[in-house]
């Protein structure tokens, strides 16, 4: 088990952080004094039960941190300080932790997957985006995944929290019903269009950076916007039955082993991000093995897809579960301090049910929206055509109901991400969207939760055709257009040094007052 114990200073965490670890029969703590490299130090011993107080003494660490983190086998608490200049740390330390903590005033809240009860009062907002938490599932292990009763944490003083500690699963009956998504701040983006007349250019000369900036600016609320500091890219992984019928370039057992490339750091979306600043994690949520590591596993709702071309691609209790992760996901970020998210895919087949996705919701045909996805050869391209004919019969009845949809002809990636996509928005949190299969995800998650598309912008636009008709649904351009058709995040990923410049344009220019230069005749 590994906890991330955030508050702020003398909150005590550390008191909490020492609770979390009593009755184990050695704790091994780690201080700067004892421990000048923390990665090597969690490396060289990932079993016994560790202590972490304080994450900032590491700064310097921080590259390394969170997969040493993710790697650790033993019980790990790290204490941290929820500010500013550690967002970016906690938010890659959180990532990878089977749970992260508040401590408030010496008590524990737990605003995310671990709570059993509607989150206690709204007095402990733990980041600027306050809309309320949903009420989500904790992860529901597989039998092999449960807890030890060694790897519990002893029952403390916590327990008597109002929100406490436990993590038993809650009901995601209401997984798909989603609050009034509000609408980005109006008065705000008027302040940043006027804000971006005085600064030292001419008018909208730099184009779409100034509506990107404009864009941030009201959905943080404040003109000039705050730097993006912590954006934080989720993949999430499942295979697909309908892969058996030769619908792809490349076997299933592609997907498993990509995620584990994917979360070891050697995938094109590591690269990306670690360029960007961004933190990365990969969620199997439908890969057709067992996946060796429970935390990457720790939301998984079955092995691989039912039939898309029968309409039977999960159950509806499936698809709400997948739903509910991709929420409890985005709420786990936001609550860290995330402040922008990017949701990526990866699973074989999966171009496959997206395009019957797309082609249900913008009502186009099969041989419109199919495309070659990793590289199909014409005899594979129209077996996928016929799949995607198959599965659109099957999707048409389902139109008006997105939930049953998801059922029906995706799979529980697909609907995780859209559970993920229209949290990210009801948490006033924007979203860069990456390629063709998740942005049919984002058609879902608009329809769940109406106006999410104010939240999204487009990284880019991928080369399958069934992107087109799905960006033009939501009405959305995407910033980028370079051939890419890879997912996993990597188009939105690449679009974010764009949407990171143009937030540091509305910061950062002088005025033409400030600097003296002449306005405009
Ligand atoms: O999102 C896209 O635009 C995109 C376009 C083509 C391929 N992909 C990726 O390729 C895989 C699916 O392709 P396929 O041919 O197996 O259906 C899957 O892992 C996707 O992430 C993704
Ligand atoms: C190798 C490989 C990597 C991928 N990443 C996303 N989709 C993918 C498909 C393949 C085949």
């Amino acid at each position: 088990m590994r906890t991330l114990v955030l508050g702020g200073a003398r909150a005590g965490k550390s008191a909490r952080a020492e609770q979390l670890l009593a009755g184990r029969p050695t704790v091994r703590r780690l201080s700067l004094e004892s421990t000048p490299n923390l990665v090597t130090a969690l490396r060289e011993d990932p079993d016994t039960a560790t202590l972490v107080d304080h994450l900032g003494h590491w700064s310097a660490d921080a590259a390394d941190l969170p997969d040493a983190v993710a790697q650790f086998r033993g019980d790990l608490v790290i204490v941290s300080t929820d500010t500013e200049s550690l967002a970016a740390a906690n938010l890659a330390v959180g990532s990878v932790c089977d749970d992260v903590e508040l401590i408030v005033a010496g008590r524990v809240f737990v605003p995310t997957e671990s709570v059993v009860a509607p989150a206690a009062p709204a007095e402990t907002p733990t980041s600027a985006n306050v809309a309320p938490t949903t009420p989500v599932p904790a992860p529901v292990p597989s039998p092999a995944e449960q807890p030890s009763p060694s790897e519990q944490p002893a029952p403390t003083e916590a327990s008597a929290s109002p929100v406490p500690a436990s993590s038993a699963a809650l009901d995601p009956t209401d997984a798909e019903l989603f609050d009034v998504i509000d609408l980005p701040d109006d008065d705000v983006a008027d302040a940043a269009r006027a804000r971006l007349l005085t600064l030292t250019k001419p008018p909208n000369a730099l184009g779409r950076l100034e509506d990107l900036g404009v864009w941030i600016s009201s959905c943080q609320g404040v003109c000039p916007p705050r730097r993006i500091t912590a954006p934080a890219v989720v993949v999430f992984a499942g295979d697909h039955g309908v892969a058996r019928e030769g619908v792809s370039a490349f076997p299933a057992e592609v997907t498993s082993q990509m995620v584990a490339n994917i979360a070891a750091g050697g995938a094109a979306i590591n690269v990306l991000a670690r360029r960007a600043g961004a933190s990365v994690q990969v969620l199997d949520m439908s890969v057709d093995t067992d996946d060796p590591d429970p935390h990457v596993a720790r939301y998984k709702v079955r092995r691989s897809t039912g039939d898309l071309r029968r309409g039977e691609a999960m159950t509806l209790a499936e698809a709400r579960r997948a739903v509910a992760a991709g929420r409890a996901v985005a709420d786990q970020l936001v609550d860290a301090g995330a402040d922008l998210l990017i949701a990526g895919d990866m699973g074989i087949g999966n171009t496959t049910p997206a395009a019957v996705l797309t082609g249900t919701v913008t009502g186009k045909e099969p041989v419109v929206v199919v495309g070659r996805g990793t590289g199909i050869d014409d005899a594979g391209w129209i077996r996928k055509t016929a799949a995607i004919r198959d599965g659109l019969r099957h999707g048409r009845r389902h139109r008006h109901d997105p939930l049953s949809l998801l059922a029906a002809v995706a799979g529980p990636d697909l609907a995780a991400m859209a559970g993920f996509l229209a949290q990210s928005a009801l948490r006033k949190t924007p979203v860069i969207l990456d390629g063709m299969v998740v942005t049919s995800a984002a058609l879902i998650a608009n329809a769940l939760a109406p106006g999410a598309v104010a939240w999204w912008c487009a990284g880019h636009r991928s080369t399958e055709p069934a992107h087109g008709f799905a960006l033009a649904e939501l009405g959305l351009e995407p910033i980028l257009e370079l051939s890419m058709r890879l997912g996993e995040g990597s188009g939105a990923v690449t679009a974010l040094p764009v949407v990171a410049d143009a937030v540091d344009i509305m910061i950062d220019m002088a005025t033409f007052g400030e600097a003296g230069v002449a306005d405009q005749a």
